[in-house]
């Protein structure tokens, strides 16, 4: 519960329209159909429709006040803000008490690996017997409840109730991925982050920022507001990885010490003598006074940086070396990213949730580096996003790949045909085929591939839905795969 009067102090430069002191506020929302009486209304103006134009119905439903960017005449008092979204993440954040305040908050940027590295945090915090949560791309997870996502970074809104459900039910720490379109349209605000990581930068989303400098700078927001709302003997850290070139860009922004990490000899945190082989790595892990060898049971140089990602963040939380290092040998792999698919055939599948062309540079790769046989791709980019990104990913596909199958990942409101035809464009040969239908092309790539030969099915990971106009119908990538192997086998 606040008054109008609380929520006016927080804004400073808000023009207030109406104002009444008696008015109270007992539930907050930005969606006019799911308004109750006494609630706040924000007017926010979205992508596809504008807050703005739903302020009658939700004065209607019962809201009591309104936040909006422009003047508007209405019953109820209306507060007049510069930026809605930023306006109602601070007063998200205080009508739930704060509750960042309360948590050990580990946030996550980067373009690949959030999800990896929270999970890895998560897993480690576990056997460090720290009750956690996380809140990314796959669900929202807390003493023992799921929560399906809709965003990787949720609405202020959302989070802040989230984080107060988390104390409520007693988590200690959160390991939370940020997004750039978080960070760049205030979601965040008003958060109070004890650790920020970085993974890395590449290209991805140049639908919302228009170059990659945009892009960057949207993700140094998250070291800018690092300790953000003074906790006394909570020092903030900004855990970077170094080897990346758009790191500087962080490090300048960070307003806290920095834990640098990466393979590179500039790494504060680095793994020294890596040696890949058989789906896992082995390597020296060193740190100021510390040298010691350790084996991780995951495939790829990328693991090994999302390790040393979550290990550093584990320093910056205060737990020592000696208790961080025996930890990494028990890390395990994370539904969806670079995931095998069971079966008898000896024919081998991966399902992984690579989307851009780094992430899927580096999966060929490390199939490469291992596989005795040929590896065969079924790839798709999903409709309404980042269009460069298409040829790129197919040109990827192509280089690493003995065939590829081009098809579909979630084409939204575009002809799945079209976006195909754009990441033809990236072709140079005529190794590959067009299945428009995943479901066949997974048949198709399993059907064609010989014994020791790998089935990359890239793009999808944990997804269990193909997303064609506005509707979510059912599909999974690995179920279609253990289907296509069982049949390979008969
Ligand atoms: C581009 C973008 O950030 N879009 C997000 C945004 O939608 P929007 O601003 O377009 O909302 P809108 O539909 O125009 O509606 C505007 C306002 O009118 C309200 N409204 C609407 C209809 C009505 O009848 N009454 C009403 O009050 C809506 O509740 C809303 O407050 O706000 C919505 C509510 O929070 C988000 O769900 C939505 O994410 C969409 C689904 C999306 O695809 N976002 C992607 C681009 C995204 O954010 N991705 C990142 C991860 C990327 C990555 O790291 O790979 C993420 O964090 O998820
Ligand atoms: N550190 C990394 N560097 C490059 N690629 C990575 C890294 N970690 C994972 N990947 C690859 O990127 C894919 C996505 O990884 P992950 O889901 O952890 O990233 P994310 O940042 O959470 O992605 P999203 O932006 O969709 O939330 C994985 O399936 C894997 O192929
Ligand atoms: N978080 C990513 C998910 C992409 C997953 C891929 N399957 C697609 O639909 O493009 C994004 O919003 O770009
Ligand atoms: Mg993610």
């Amino acid at each position: 519960m606040m008054s109008l009067k609380e929520i006016v102090s927080l804004l400073p430069v808000c023009e207030v329209s109406g104002f009444e002191e008696k008015t109270i506020i007992e539930t907050i929302s930005m969606d006019s159909r799911l308004i109750e009486k006494k609630s706040l209304f924000f007017c926010v103006p979205g992508f596809t429709v504008d807050g703005h134009d739903f302020a009658q119905e939700a004065v209607e439903a019962g809201a009591a006040a309104l936040v909006t960017d422009r003047p508007i005449q209405m019953s109820v008092p209306v507060i007049q803000v510069p930026d809605v979204r930023r306006a109602m993440a601070l007063i998200s954040a205080r009508f739930y008490e704060y509750p960042s305040q309360e948590l050990k908050m580990i946030g996550v940027t980067g373009t690949n690996g959030k999800t990896s590295v929270t999970h890895f945090l998560e897993q480690m915090l576990e056997l460090l017997e720290v009750e956690t949560g996380i809140i990314g791309t796959m669900y929202t997870k807390y003493a023992g409840k799921e929560i399906s996502s809709n965003n990787t970074t949720p609405e202020s809104i959302v989070l802040q109730k989230i984080l107060r459900d988390m104390r409520d039910a007693e988590t200690e720490a959160a390991a939370m991925e940020v997004s750039s379109h978080a960070l760049s349209n205030g979601r965040i605000h008003g958060t109070r982050f004890d650790i920020a990581v970085y993974t890395n930068l590449s290209q991805d989303h140049l639908d919302y920022h228009a170059t990659m400098e945009d892009y960057a700078r949207a993700k140094s927001l998250l070291f800018a507001q690092l300790g953000s709302g003074f906790v006394k003997e909570r020092q903030p850290y900004s855990v970077i990885n170094v080897d990346d070139p758009y790191s500087e860009i962080m490090m300048e922004a960070s307003a806290a010490p920095l834990i640098t990490y990466g393979l590179s000899k500039h790494a504060a945190v680095r793994a020294e003598e890596v040696e890949l082989s058989g789906g896992r790595s082995n390597f020296y892990f060193c740190a100021p006074g510390i040298r010691d060898h350790v084996t991780l049971n995951l495939p790829g140089r990328f693991s090994i940086y999302n390790a040393l990602a979550a290990a550093s963040a584990l320093y910056a939380y205060g737990w020592r070396w000696q208790e961080i290092i025996p930890l990494i040998p028990l890390l395990k792999g994370v539904r969806g990213r670079f995931e095998p698919v069971f079966s008898s055939a000896p024919v081998h599948a991966l399902v992984d949730y690579a989307h851009t062309p780094d992430s899927l540079e580096n999966v060929l790769q490390t199939i490469k580096d291992a596989a005795e046989g040929k590896i065969i791709t079924v790839i798709g980019c999903g409709g309404d996003r980042d269009r460069k990104k298409r040829p790129l990913m197919a040109a990827i596909a192509e280089k690493y790949s003995s065939f590829t199958y081009l098809t579909s990942d979630n084409p939204r409101t575009e002809k799945p045909e079209a976006i195909i035809e754009e990441m033809k464009s990236g072709m140079s040969g005529i190794r590959y085929n067009v299945i428009v239908d995943r479901e066949e092309a997974i048949n198709e790539a399993v059907r064609k591939a010989k014994p020791g030969d790998v089935v990359l099915i890239a793009g999808k990971g944990h997804e269990t839905y193909q997303e064609i106009g506005r509707d979510r119908i059912y599909f999974d990538d690995k179920k279609a795969a253990e289907k296509a192997l069982k049949e390979w086998v008969e």
